[in-house]
């Protein structure tokens, strides 16, 4: 089952197409990591799937509904990039007045819990450090127990250790069951988490597919070695697409094929040594695919 549906959606303000035609569809339980530069339409995407926009012209449909009505609403949870929290309020007295919006939402408690804020419950949103109000904007999203989840650049302004436990909360999410989609800078977080990735860029997708297939069907690996080879020697070792060398013989080759690589090295009996094999990495294709517009791929 499809938790979210855009079909052939456009937005435009005034002369700016923030939207082109974009159709996206994201399962049930499935989470996915919207990535794309800035003023690729991120967050225009996100706002008309909180039925906070309309689109100019396609559908867009949420749990099966259109997300402006209210009864969509209460299976949605949102944090925002900026949140307007009531600055005066407590954290524990924000969550608790969220909490009041959904039919069957959480615990405070429990809330408070996975956003790790039992230590600051008491404090005023207002006097809370910048990671401390991101992770009170996670509590405000997740309070109400909803099936979807849109987090808008959830981690930004986190500090490390807040990170990896409110990954940890959205990995407990997901095995619950929850559809979660995600925009973020910090491609790592994706390449880690993403069931799906989502690559847009001036208001369309680029590309689609799990992270392994985004890095694999976009960029080479990258072997690194140094031996006595010169750069013609290089080029001609089975598989390499392109290949540097330094004067010390540092050798760095790119190529779809490592194994082909290194089997030539051996069978040929060619001295090595600092081998390094690294696969390319999300960030890789990122910068690989927003650099040529227009050249998709759907993995
Ligand atoms: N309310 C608005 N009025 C006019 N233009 C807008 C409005 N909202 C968005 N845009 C434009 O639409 C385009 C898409 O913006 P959007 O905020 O969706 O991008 P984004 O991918 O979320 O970017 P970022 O990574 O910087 O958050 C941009 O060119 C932006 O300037």
């Amino acid at each position: 089952m499809n938790a979210i549906e855009l079909s052939g959606v456009d937005k435009t303000f005034g002369k700016v197409r923030a939207l082109a035609d974009l159709t996206l569809n994201v399962q049930a339980g499935e989470l996915t990591a919207l990535l794309g530069p800035n003023g690729a339409g991120k967050t225009t995407a996100i706002s008309l799937m909180l039925g906070l926009a309309k689109p100019t012209r396609g559908s867009v449909r949420v749990l099966g509904e259109d997300p402006q009505r209210d009864t969509v609403r209460a299976g949605i949870g949102s944090m925002p990039q900026e949140s307007a929290i009531p600055q005066a309020l407590t954290v524990r007295e924000a969550v608790t007045l969220f909490s009041r919006l959904y039919p069957a939402p959480l615990t405070v408690d429990k809330a408070l819990e996975l956003a790790q804020l039992g230590d600051v419950a008491g404090r005023r949103a207002g006097a809370l450090s910048g990671g401390q109000a991101r992770r009170l904007a996670f509590a405000l999203a997740v309070v109400g127990n909803p099936q979807v989840l849109f987090l808008d650049e959830p981690t930004t302004g986190m500090d490390a250790g807040s990170r990896q436990a409110f990954w940890t909360a959205v990995d407990g999410l997901k095995a619950a069951g929850r559809t979660i989609l995600l925009t973020t800078h910090y491609l790592e977080e994706a390449e880690r988490t993403a069931d799906r990735v989502v690559v847009m860029n001036a208001g369309s997708i680029l590309a689609d597919g799990t992270p392994e297939s985004l890095c694999g069907s976009v960029l080479n690996s990258r072997v690194r070695f140094t031996s006595g080879l010169v750069l013609a020697e290089l080029e001609r070792l089975p598989g390499v697409e392109s290949a540097t060398v330094d004067s010390r013989g540092h050798a760095d080759v790119r190529t779809r094929e490592p194994e082909a690589v290194l089997r030539a090295l051996f069978v040929r009996d060619i001295p090595f040594s600092e081998l390094e094999v690294s696969r390319a990495s999300l960030e890789d294709a990122f910068l690989s695919l927003t650099a040529r517009p227009g050249e998709g791929i759907r993995a």
